[in-house]
């Protein structure tokens, strides 16, 4: 029979160490985060003890870095290694690629679709990097009309692209399990860069590639 791990240390999303107490063999993940929520479950009335909620602060405390994953991400260092000379002049867009973020004031989810154009200058990007760009900002707190902007402006960045164009179509359920409690209503941000934000045509074309 192998023997309990005495201080056994685990990588979890390459930001903390997973350890086990020798003697109550508890997983402890962040213990600062995870005392912070044990507090907020007491707060609410709740009994942090109970069987149900033991492992509760272990969880959110993994699901908070998870969520929260962008902060220690990288545009640059996603798109550097993935872009390739091509001679292509029409444009390229990757559309419903599905995000979710929380929202800075409530930190409550917001979710829903992003579509990402862009007119190629010389070369194009591995098409996962772009949903892979959404991520890095996605994953942080965010107002979407500022996540939508981040998106285009790293892309316009970094793909030296003629143009980019991000519209972002997102339920927030801040908007929908409290507040105002609408459960309908969906919000579209966009940004426009370079062609997309001179060329009325260029933008009409984007549109009508993501409405079909
Ligand atoms: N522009 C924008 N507003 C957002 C976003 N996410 C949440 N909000 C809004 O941020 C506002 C915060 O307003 P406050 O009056 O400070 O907060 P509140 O009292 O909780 O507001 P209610 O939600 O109306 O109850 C609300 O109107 C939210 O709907 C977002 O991504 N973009």
């Amino acid at each position: 029979m192998s023997e309990k791990p005495k201080l056994s240390q685990v990588l979890t999303h390459g930001r903390y160490a997973t350890s086990f107490d020798a003697e109550s063999a508890e997983e402890v993940y962040d213990p600062r985060k995870e005392s912070l929520v044990r507090s907020m479950l007491t707060e609410i009335g709740e009994d942090p003890e109970r069987e149900g909620l033991r492992r509760t602060p272990l969880r959110v405390a993994k699901a908070m870095d998870f969520l929260t994953s962008g902060y220690s991400l990288s545009a640059e260092e996603i798109l550097k290694g993935a872009i390739f000379k091509e001679d292509v002049k029409e444009m390229v867009v990757v559309r419903d690629i599905e995000f979710y973020s929380m929202c800075e004031h409530h930190m409550l989810p917001f979710f829903g679709h992003a579509h990402v154009g862009y007119l190629p200058n010389g070369q194009v990007v591995g098409l996962s990097k772009v949903a892979r760009v959404v991520d890095v900002f996605a994953r942080r707190l965010q107002v979407q009309e500022r996540l939508t902007n981040q998106v285009a402006d790293a892309l316009m960045e970094h793909l030296s692209a003629h143009g980019v164009a991000v519209v972002m179509e997102a339920s927030h359920t801040c908007m929908m399990m409290r507040g105002v409690q609408k459960q309908r209503s969906t919000t579209v941000s966009s940004a426009m860069r370079g062609a997309f934000d001179a060329n009325p045509s260029t933008r009409a074309e984007f549109m009508s590639f993501i409405r079909n």
